[in-house]
């Protein structure tokens, strides 16, 4: 604690007005006290020990007398300073718990696949509704499997049978009126006609010549279910629904729970001219999933 009780210590010279100033009216410990004895109350502003560095305006210009208020603004700034740093403490751990995932990747390396299947397992699959409205996109994958394979079978030179030709000329004059909508029954008279053109092996040789044309992956898959997708109680299952094949246009997201982080998964779109969005999602990143098409 400072002790003033000298007279010849309370008067100190200011270096710029050369003036004498009282510092013991000022409350403030003059060249006699011990540095470490600043005067009670500096002390009870300061909790934890941090260091003080907030000065009233008035210790900066001595000619002014302080006063008890210039204390409690001091104090008043300390606080607000310790409850900034706890919100900023506090954001900050937040964050430590939020995981952000980006999915990157070409067109149809599966981001979205693994999407689906991250909402299979943590955020309780499809419901019925979200398997239902699946219908006229299933359907599309199917229509446009047949011209991907038509084309297919032409660009690698395959003849094939004259008798499929009338099959091909009925399915390419039916794709070429069609329009995705909001189809929910697959066209009764258009079933036996894809039936018969995924029959033929040269067809079928095209899929697996795929790395030399390009035919969705999904093809197979729908083709060879084409007679429970084409019947009338048709309610698309989980698996129709991880196959069917929707270019990503922008960016999708999930969030869910696990243990006690959060989860926050992006999807975006793989084709070239959807690549410059990617660039808005790296911020605060924990990992990067790559998906590669093999
Ligand atoms: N062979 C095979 N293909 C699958 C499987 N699961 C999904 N696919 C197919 O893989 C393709 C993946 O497509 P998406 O997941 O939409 O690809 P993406 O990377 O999101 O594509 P963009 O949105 O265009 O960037 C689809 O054609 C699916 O039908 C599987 O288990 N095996
Ligand atoms: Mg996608």
């Amino acid at each position: 604690m400072g002790n003033c009780e000298s007279s010849t210590h309370d008067k100190q010279i200011h270096p710029l007005k050369d003036e004498p100033v009282n510092l013991q009216n000022r409350g403030i410990p003059s060249s006699g006290d011990s540095l470490q004895s600043p005067p009670p109350h500096v002390f009870d502003s300061i909790k934890g020990g941090q260091a003080f560095s907030l000065e009233p305006a008035s210790l900066t210009n001595p000619s002014e007398t302080i006063n008890t208020s210039d204390w409690s603004n001091v104090k008043d700034a300390l606080n607000r300073n310790r409850q900034i740093e706890e919100q900023i403490m506090k954001d900050h751990r937040k964050l430590e718990k939020v995981i952000k995932l980006l999915l990157l990747g070409p067109a149809e390396s599966g981001k979205s696949t693994i999407l689906k299947q991250i909402k299979i397992i943590h955020l309780h699959g499809f419901s019925m509704a979200d398997l239902a409205e699946k219908k006229p996109l299933i359907f599309r994958n199917i229509y446009e499997s047949i011209i991907q394979l038509i084309k297919g079978a032409h660009s690698l030179g395959f003849e094939l049978p004259a008798n499929l030709q009338a099959d091909i000329d009925t399915f390419c004059l039916f794709f070429n009126d069609y329009q995705f909508g909001d189809q929910m029954e697959f066209p009764k008279t258009m079933y036996p006609v894809v039936k018969r053109i995924w029959a033929n092996e040269r067809i079928k040789e095209v899929y697996v010549q795929r790395s030399d044309v390009y035919v969705m992956d999904c093809a197979k898959y729908f083709l060879e279910n084409i007679d429970r997708i084409c019947s009338e109680s048709y309610i698309p299952i989980t698996s129709d629904v991880l196959y069917s094949r929707q270019q990503t246009v922008g960016v999708s997201e999930i969030r869910y729970n696990y243990k006690d982080l959060e989860f926050r998964i992006f999807d975006v779109g793989g084709q070239k001219n959807q690549r410059r969005k990617w660039i808005h999602l790296f911020d605060n990143v924990t990992s990067i999933v790559s998906a590669f098409l093999f």
